[in-house]
């Protein structure tokens, strides 16, 4: 069951669920190593990468429950195991957000280094400076990164030459239990992070600047327990969106919030589509035909990367020409061959590409090396004339749950098989 089977050219009518965010729920399971709990995470998603995160932490020593009906994930005991092994963080590189929380509370650390992935080399090199500048001491020893301080971590004030997610949630972490202040400047500002900060202070930190580019974080000695509810997933709702606008159908979704979506709101508006806030979510509608729109992918509030191959997918059946440059991976866009082989016009040099709009797709077999790239076949088979079957669907699983589900719900003739 590892394909998926799409019978395109039926627009999209109904109403989507939006689950928890994949991306929120990664850095909050890594702050239940900050205190005994229990954490408790409403809201949670059913996917595979909150499975591994789940097998990373309880190999750790934490008793993790994912209690799937209710929608939760409950964390409690502290770690007794101090070592991220290979086989778990080469499947996920948000495994690297359990150093920050382990360093500051237990003095040590030893986390495999991710390595590349398919979209990029992904260096972690911010996550180490930083701790090396509140006081940690680094090894690089078989593949593995060796952190220790044995005193503890200490407040300091560190600089991002560059914008990173990751970086900014391990660090936010670890300044939570640090003597003294950690000022984060330049810090990342996707929603994720302003989530994770509110749950920080939930457990007990003291963060100011949440939701802006300047993070301070008084250190205290201990966290202790929190309820926390999830934001939802702002990429799987830029996706099913696509989903409603490719198909020139009208989909409300469910929880969305436009003020998580930042500038893809913007640019699907400038290429003819409607997204409105309704009661408890977003509607997105497209009556008329698509224009062609140029983006650019940025950190947040800028077009999120995690968004580029689901819109490059809109814009190949869009009038006119549309540019689209990806500035934060210098590989992403592995879904461009397969685009061509459902009859896209597509050139790309470098981080830009341009598409030419056609008026159709055809349907083909097709396969992608990692998540987004994989959805953005899946909304191409939606719109497409006769048969598309997406191979490898586990990329998919990582990031959207029950998407077949979801799709045939609102009227896609969809099926795993
Ligand atoms: C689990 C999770 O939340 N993943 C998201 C997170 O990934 P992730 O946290 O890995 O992404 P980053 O924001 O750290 O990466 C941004 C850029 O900075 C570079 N970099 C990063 C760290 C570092 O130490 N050195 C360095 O050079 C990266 O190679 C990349 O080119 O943010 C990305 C950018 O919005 C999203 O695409 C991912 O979906
Ligand atoms: C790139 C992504 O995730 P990760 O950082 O876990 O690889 C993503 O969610 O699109």
């Amino acid at each position: 069951m590892d394909r998926i089977r799409i019978r395109g050219g039926r627009p999209l009518n109904g109403s989507i669920p939006i689950g928890g965010a994949k991306n929120a729920t990664l850095p909050l399971m890594a702050a239940g190593l900050l205190s005994d709990g229990p954490l408790v995470l409403e809201n949670a998603p059913d996917l595979a990468d909150i499975a591994t995160m789940r097998h990373l932490l309880a190999q750790h020593g934490l008793t993790v429950v994912h209690d799937k009906a209710a929608r939760t994930l409950t964390l409690s005991g502290a770690a007794t195991n101090l070592e991220a092994p290979y086989d778990l963080v080469r499947k996920m590189r948000a495994s690297v957000l359990v150093m920050g929380p382990l360093v500051a509370r237990f003095g040590e650390a030893r986390v495999s280094l991710p390595g590349g992935c398919a979209i990029g080399t992904r260096p972690v090199d911010l996550h180490i400076k930083g701790l090396e500048q509140m006081g940690a001491v680094f090894d690089l020893e078989g593949g593995y990164m060796h952190a220790k301080a044995p005193q503890g971590l200490k407040g300091a004030r560190i600089i991002f030459p560059q914008v990173s997610v990751g970086a900014t949630e391990n660090l936010l972490m670890a300044a939570c239990l640090a003597d003294g202040v950690t000022e984060l400047v330049n810090a990342a500002r996707e929603p994720e992070i302003g989530d994770l900060a509110m749950c920080l202070m939930r457990m007990g930190a003291r963060i100011e600047g949440i939701g802006t580019d300047r993070l301070v974080v008084e250190g205290v000695k201990t966290l202790g327990a929190a309820t926390h509810p999830i934001i939802p997933d702002r990429i799987e709702a830029g996706t099913y969106a696509c989903a409603a606008a490719i198909t020139g159908g009208s989909v409300f979704l469910e929880g969305a919030r436009m003020v998580d979506l930042g500038a893809v709101v913007r640019v699907m508006r400038e290429a003819g589509v409607d997204v409105a806030e309704e009661h408890g979510g977003l509607r997105v509608t497209r009556s008329n035909g698509l224009r062609g729109a140029d983006v650019m992918t940025e950190p947040f509030p800028g077009f999120a990367t995690d968004m580029q191959a689901q819109f490059m997918a809109l814009m190949c059946v869009a009038e006119g020409a549309s540019m689209i440059t990806e500035t934060i991976f210098e590989n992403r866009f592995m879904h461009v061959p397969e685009l061509t082989r459902m009859g896209a016009r597509i050139k790309y040099h470098g981080q830009s590409a341009i598409v030419r709009g056609v008026p159709k797709l055809s349907g083909a077999p097709v396969m992608a090396t990692d998540l987004r790239a994989s959805v953005s076949l899946v909304l191409a088979g939606l719109a497409a004339q006769g048969e598309t079957i997406v191979n490898r669907v586990y990329h998919l699983d990582r990031g959207y749950e029950s998407i077949e589900r979801k799709l045939g719900a609102v009227g896609a003739e969809i099926e795993r098989v």
